[in-house]
């Protein structure tokens, strides 16, 4: 038996698959690592954590591996979009990254526009200038930390950062190199444009490849510090969310995506990059070849929940967590909550909004925020779906993935807030999967991703909205879509207390 290695390269963890010619995953391992978030806004990860724990992974999985490590004929990756890695000219990280969910640039977003101007910079890249985006951040550092930025000699996203150590080869795809802000994405180039408008060198950015690119092997150290074998090919892979759609089949129109990992992500596929959504939601390339999406990205998703745990349930699991939310009603008994943690995308760029919790009763229990937490969260993503169907796509099914698909009444509520069928796949690790298919279409197991995707995804349950309840989330998604309104200046005067 033949098998592939997916990495994802996630916020919260690194997880690797081992998928064998079937698509089974016959092991997985998962690796976590610390967010460093010194002030309001700021959102970075230490790029050394990444590679300790994803060569960490790749050691157990070998550990574990009872066949011939030969056998393991593919790696690939998937990884958080936009993270800045900034490298000098030995290709050594010149500090920690700045990460997608970092919202400190505003001032360089409105720079980009200043300089730039909204019309032609969405004519280049389709996208508007938001501050999670790679751009704004090369521009904080050349700003603020002039000195770092004098040594920069290139720059990478985080899974090419993991993917250089392991190979030796620096490179950056498609797919992720759509999110930095600076590809032209009809003529899939660098915009020197841009660069030259912004008095960045061109130099900085580094070659691209195709996401199923073959670009080395195994470097014989890295070989023999997991047990990898250096035949293995290595290809290169995508953004996170372009190989979540690939690890849930979205690889032809009218597919849609729900995602709830740290972030919250609505994906649609785009079979060309002409439709206009005028920087509503994000247009970027695909790593399926000649294909692309659009989506619009929760900042605080599963991180919502996530942080509702630590802060209140710190000793116990998301299952115990979440073991109540069936017994509490639809409407978690008037109690409403926005995911805005650290700001929002979708559909408010806004950096400075933060969340409430709205109706706070005397009789409101913690299961009742945990509820509201998890409606939050959706209603948040609804928003999305709201603009994907007001453009006029169909959307009454949609394969949902992450770590809010472990979560059965969770699934149920998708359902009933999107009002439409909920599929959860045999595996809920998107991205991964994504990712190890990849290696099996570049290692030739299959003629094309379709055809991987045909053999390797299988639905595990269906999830059909209950009339009730699809009813009521109708009624109270307007009252949601008003917090943000009414407390938009609230916040913005709250910004000088915070941290
Ligand atoms: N058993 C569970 N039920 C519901 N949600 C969960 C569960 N386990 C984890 N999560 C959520 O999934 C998120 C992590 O999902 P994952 O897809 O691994 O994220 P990432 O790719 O960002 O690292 C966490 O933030 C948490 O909120
Ligand atoms: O910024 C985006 C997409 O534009 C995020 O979706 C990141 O790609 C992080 O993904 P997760 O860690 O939540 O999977």
């Amino acid at each position: 038996m033949k098998y592939v290695i997916g990495v994802d390269l996630g916020t919260s963890a690194v997880k690797l698959l081992l998928v064998n010619q079937h698509g089974e995953v016959t092991q997985e391992v998962s690796k976590s690592y610390p967010l460093i978030q010194e002030k309001t806004g700021y959102s970075e990860q230490n790029p050394q954590d990444w590679i300790d724990q994803t060569v960490s992974g790749l050691s157990e999985l070998l550990l574990q591996f009872k066949g011939n490590r030969a056998d393991i004929e593919g790696i690939s990756f998937s990884g958080q979009m936009h993270g800045l890695v900034l490298l000098d000219n030995h290709h050594e990280v010149l500090r920690n990254a700045i990460l997608w969910n970092d919202t400190r640039t505003s001032a360089e977003c409105q720079k980009i526009y200043d300089i730039v101007g909204e019309k032609r910079l969405l004519e280049i890249t389709q996208n508007p200038a938001l501050e999670g985006f790679t751009l704004p951040k090369l521009l904080w550092v050349k700003d603020h930390e002039p000195e770092i930025y004098e040594k920069a000699a290139t720059f990478v996203l985080p899974k090419d950062y993991v993917r250089y150590k392991l190979t030796g080869k620096l490179h950056m795809e498609y797919s992720d190199a759509a999110g930095t802000l600076l590809l032209d994405i009809r003529d899939r180039s660098w915009s020197k444009e841009i660069c030259d408008m912004l008095d960045l060198d061109p130099e900085l950015c580094p070659p691209l490849v195709e996401s199923t690119s073959e670009v080395g092997n195994i470097t014989e150290d890295l070989a023999k510090i997991t047990g990898l074998s250096p035949e293995t090919r290595v290809f290169a892979g995508g953004a996170d969310n372009a190989c979540g759609a690939i690890g849930a089949g979205i690889l032809e129109e009218g597919k849609t995506l729900c995602s709830i990992g740290t972030s919250g992500v609505v994906l649609s596929y785009e079979p060309s990059e002409d439709k206009d959504f005028n920087g509503k939601v994000h247009y970027f390339n695909h790593s399926a070849p000649e294909a692309y999406y659009t989506m619009g990205v929760t900042l605080a998703a599963g991180y919502s929940l996530t942080w509702f745990k630590e802060v209140f349930a710190k000793d116990e699991s998301f299952d115990e967590l979440l073991a109540e939310v069936g017994s509490t009603p639809v409407g978690s008994n008037g109690l409403l909550f926005t995911p805005y943690l650290v700001g929002e995308r979708t559909p408010h760029a806004d950096a400075s909004i933060r969340s409430s919790f709205i109706g706070v009763d005397s009789s409101h229990e913690r299961k009742d925020f945990v509820r509201a937490v998890l409606e939050g969260i959706t209603f948040s993503l609804n928003e999305s779906i709201h603009i994907f169907r007001q453009s006029g796509k169909t959307i009454d099914t949609i394969v949902s993935i992450g770590g809010g698909a472990k979560n059965e009444a969770w699934l149920q509520m998708q359902a009933d807030i999107f009002n439409a069928r909920i599929i959860r796949l045999d595996s809920e690790q998107g991205p991964g999967m994504g990712a190890a298919m990849i290696a099996a279409y570049g290692c030739d197991w299959f003629d094309s991703l379709q055809a991987c995707a045909q053999a390797f995804l299988n639905e595990d349950k269906v999830y059909e909205p209950i009339e009730k309840n699809v009813a009521q989330y109708k009624k109270l998604f307007p009252i949601y879509q008003d917090i943000y309104k009414q407390t938009k200046e609230l916040n913005q005067r709250l910004v000088e207390y915070r941290k």
